[in-house]
């Protein structure tokens, strides 16, 4: 039935309606994959040409502290779709691992979904999707990673150039974490591994609700005398939707960093990380995908349920 045009309907300002996003036909294809990955829908992908949104803000006023933060680095007009769009297409990881403590195995239950895409710089993709080694541009033995390495999809691609961009770093991986809620959390650490080399710079993006993003120095070595020992106090700084946080030079070395469970309130409503990192070697590979794939089921967006769930690829049963 028509709805009847009132007075009021009539002077009132028409309401600012997000257009709709219309969803591109193609997608990023891997025999890796679970599922294919749409690429980004065009309107995304216009509305990311005016990132940086901001110019960046250095902090560094803390010994070995060199921290360049976007506020935001995401566009406004794109970064609830840009959030809804990864959440929706994007398959995750609940990963389990046990780890030594002397004769003792310990169960661990990352908290937080994850996922991982690229290759060390000791390997790139073919055109055709298959590994090759880096400077011989030939296939690589079929034995060099355990684990089984994945393109970068174009929607995360995209992403990925813009951060070169801005950064004018390059960047081989990336890490996707999505905290469902305030239970989800990663505990205090830092991303010093030797494979990412002495001072590595990583590129770490928040889309969704809002989290504080805590950081603390490390113990400084106990005989080090008052005197001499630099004042390092922990930071506090709340990752807001669109937000981008370049940590590099000394940070890794000697800062933990972390995501803190948080009761209730905005974290109900999901955050996405989208983590850009350079892996040097081989060995790198193999951690990020153990940590972040594993060996478990697959975790996809369900949109009616509004929540992450166990997903298997539909077999057809036709004859
Ligand atoms: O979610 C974040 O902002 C931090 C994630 C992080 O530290 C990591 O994946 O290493
Ligand atoms: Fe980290």
């Amino acid at each position: 039935m028509a709805k009847k045009r009132t007075l009021h309907g009539f002077f009132k300002p028409a309401e600012a309606k997000r257009p709709k996003i219309e969803a591109s036909k193609e997608t990023s294809l891997h025999p890796t994959y679970p599922c294919p990955v749409p690429h980004l829908p065009l309107a995304i992908i216009d509305a990311l040409a005016f990132a940086p949104a901001t110019e960046g803000k250095a902090i560094d006023d803390q010994p070995d502290l060199d921290l360049l933060y976007f506020q935001p680095h995401i566009p406004k007009a794109v970064q609830k779709d840009l959030f809804n769009f990864l959440r929706q297409e994007l398959f995750f990881y609940r990963v389990q691992y046990t780890i030594k403590r002397g004769p003792v195995d310990t169960q661990v239950y990352t908290p937080r979904f994850t996922t991982v895409f690229g290759v060390d710089e000791t390997s790139c993709f073919g055109a055709d999707g298959s590994l090759l080694d880096s400077k011989t541009q030939l296939p690589i033995p079929k034995d060099r990673y355990q684990c089984k390495p994945r393109p970068v999809p174009e929607c995360l691609e995209v992403l990925r150039n813009i951060t070169e961009g801005t950064t004018g770093e390059t960047f081989n991986s990336c890490l996707v974490n999505y905290y469902a809620s305030g239970n989800d959390s990663i505990s205090y650490h830092s991303d010093d591994e030797q494979f990412l080399g002495p001072n590595p710079t990583i590129a770490s993006f928040s889309l969704g609700a809002k989290r504080d993003f805590v950081l603390k120095h490390k113990p400084m070595p106990p005989l080090m005398t008052d005197s001499v020992k630099p004042e390092a106090k922990p930071l506090k700084i709340q990752l807001a939707s669109g937000d981008m946080i370049l940590m590099r030079g000394p940070t890794q070395a000697n800062w933990l960093h972390s995501i803190p469970k948080r009761k209730g309130g905005e974290s109900e409503k999901g955050r996405i990380n989208i983590t850009f990192r350079k892996v040097l070697v081989k060995g790198g590979t193999e951690n990020y995908y153990r940590y972040n794939v594993g060996a478990g089921g697959v975790f996809r967006w369900d949109g009616t349920k509004q929540k992450m769930d166990p997903w298997t690829s539909e077999i057809s049963t036709a004859v």
